[in-house]
This record gives structure tokens, C-alpha cells and sequence, in this order.
């Protein structure tokens, strides 16, 4: 487990000064749409205490930010340094009032918070790329208080197999190569093999409902490319 534990996290030290271009790139800028959804499904509200896990760039624990406003608080959690230097740089949008923004470099298995510390949650990206789903939902059931809603958006294979085919295609032949003209080939082409290991949305549903989540439900976006689940602590 270490080892993986090390393995992902040197991936996304590596490619911590390229991550944010490749995604809007690679997305055609859509990723940002993808986030926003996920965080509209968090249920996040002015004056609420949230957390981003794997928070990675930053990106999404902002719009929470935006979300939650001045009176809320935003904790931001990553185990990569890199990731999270360029996060505390990032710039923030002075058109909207947002909270403060903690970023916190811890491992998401082993989260340094209280029982029912977050009134909401979200985790874009990183689900799949943890050693221990389970670990990793029963410590996100952990935090959040009775009643509140954490949204986790990842990769999803969709149900189409001609899309299947194009989510195969774009990956293997329009992301790696041009991951690998910045030098980055391996660390991208472990995504797509990566979805093959991932639990379909119908199996994270069942996963959520066994770390104690009583509501779950998975969404799947971007013509199924993409997934939230949506999963919430009962009172
Ligand atoms: C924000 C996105 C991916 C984040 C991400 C997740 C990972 O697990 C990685 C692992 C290793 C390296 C990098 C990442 C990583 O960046 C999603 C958008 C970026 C994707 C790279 C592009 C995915 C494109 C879709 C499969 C198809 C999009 C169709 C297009 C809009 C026409
Ligand atoms: C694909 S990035 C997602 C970043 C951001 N949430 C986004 O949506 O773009 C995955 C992030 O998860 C982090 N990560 C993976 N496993 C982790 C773990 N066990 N504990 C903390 N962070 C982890 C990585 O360091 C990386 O920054």
C-alpha cells in the first residue's frame, strides 16, 4: 500500500506545472463545468465548513469557496506538496465574496479532523486514485455531520460502447501524446487502464451504502464519461 501510496503521489508532484492546462485542454474546458456540477450536488451553502478532498490545483476547493462565502470555510486536502504550492497561488476571483481556504497536505485515509467536523463535501478526481476506496469513504463518513452531502466526481466508462470506444480512443491517442510533449507520457497513460479498476457507478453506489452513506446515488455526465456520486450521512 505504501508503495502505490508513494507511486501516485510522485505522479501528481510531477506533473503539478502542467496539470491545469492539460485538463482545460484536454477537456476543451469542460472539466470546469464537470466541478461546478459536483458542486452544485453537494449541497454546499453560505456559512457552511467544507472540504475539498484531493483537492490537487485547487481548482475545485474555490468554487466551494465561492459557495460557501465569507462566513464559511474551506479546508483543501492533498498528500502532494507540489499540487498544492501551485494551489495557494492560484488566483482568486475578487468578483465574489469567498471564504478563507485552508490547504492542508495529509493523506485522505488518515484525515487530521474531528467526527462530524464538514457540513458538506466534494473529491474530484481522487477516488479512483487512492489504494483503499473503502478507507477512504468511511473516513469521508467520518467528517461530515449527520445530515450533510459530499459529491465525487471521477472518470466513468459509459454504457455505449461506441463511446466506450471514443473515451478509449481519446485517451490513448489525443491525451498521451500530448501529455508526452511535455515529457509526461507515463503519468497519463495510466488513466485509462486506471478506469478499467474502478468500480462502475451501480458498485460505488453499493460502496457508499456499506461505509454507511443511507442516500447514494451515481450521476453520470459528459455522455457518461464522467460520474458523481452523490452520497449522504443520515441524521
Ligand atoms: C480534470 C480531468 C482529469 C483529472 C485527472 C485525473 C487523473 O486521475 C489523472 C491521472 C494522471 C494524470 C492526470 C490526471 C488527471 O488530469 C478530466 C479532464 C482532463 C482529461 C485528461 C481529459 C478527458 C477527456 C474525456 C475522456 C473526453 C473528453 C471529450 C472532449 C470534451 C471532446
Ligand atoms: C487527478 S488529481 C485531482 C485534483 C483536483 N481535485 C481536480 O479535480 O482537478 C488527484 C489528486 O489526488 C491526490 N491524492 C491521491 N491520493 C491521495 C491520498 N491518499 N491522500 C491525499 N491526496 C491524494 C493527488 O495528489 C492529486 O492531487
Amino acid at each position: 500500500m505504501i508503495n502505490e501510496h508513494n507511486r501516485v503521489q510522485d505522479i501528481f508532484n510531477r506533473i503539478a506545472p502542467v496539470y491545469d492546462q492539460l485538463n482545460d485542454g484536454l477537456s476543451l474546458g469542460q472539466h470546469r463545468i464537470w466541478k461546478k456540477m459536483a458542486v452544485g450536488w453537494s449541497g454546499s451553502k453560505l456559512g457552511d465548513t467544507a472540504l475539498d478532498l484531493c483537492c490537487g490545483s485547487g481548482d475545485l476547493a474555490l468554487l466551494l469557496a465561492q459557495q460557501v462565502g465569507e462566513t464559511g470555510q474551506v479546508f483543501g486536502v492533498d498528500f502532494s506538496n507540489c499540487q498544492l504550492e501551485i494551489a495557494k497561488y492560484r488566483p482568486q476571483p475578487f468578483t465574489i465574496p469567498s471564504a478563507a481556504i485552508a490547504w492542508v497536505e495529509a493523506d485522505v485515509l488518515a484525515l487530521p479532523f474531528a467526527d462530524n467536523t464538514f457540513d458538506c463535501a466534494t473529491m474530484g478526481y481522487g477516488l479512483r486514485n487512492v489504494p483503499d476506496i473503502p478507507r477512504s469513504l468511511q473516513e469521508l463518513y467520518r467528517v461530515l455531520k449527520p445530515g450533510s452531502t459530499a459529491a465525487i466526481l471521477d472518470f466513468h466508462r459509459p454504457s455505449s460502447s461506441l463511446l466506450r470506444t471514443f473515451q478509449q480512443w481519446y485517451l490513448d491517442q489525443i491525451v498521451v501524446p500530448a501529455a508526452e510533449r511535455l515529457g509526461f507520457k507515463e503519468e497519463y497513460a495510466y488513466i485509462n487502464p486506471s478506469l478499467d479498476k474502478f468500480p462502475m457507478g451501480n458498485e460505488q453506489v453499493i460502496l457508499a451504502q456499506e461505509a454507511g452513506f443511507s442516500q447514494a446515488t451515481h450521476y453520470p455526465i459528459a455522455s457518461g464519461m464522467m460520474g458523481v456520486l452523490v452520497i449522504t450521512k443520515p441524521h
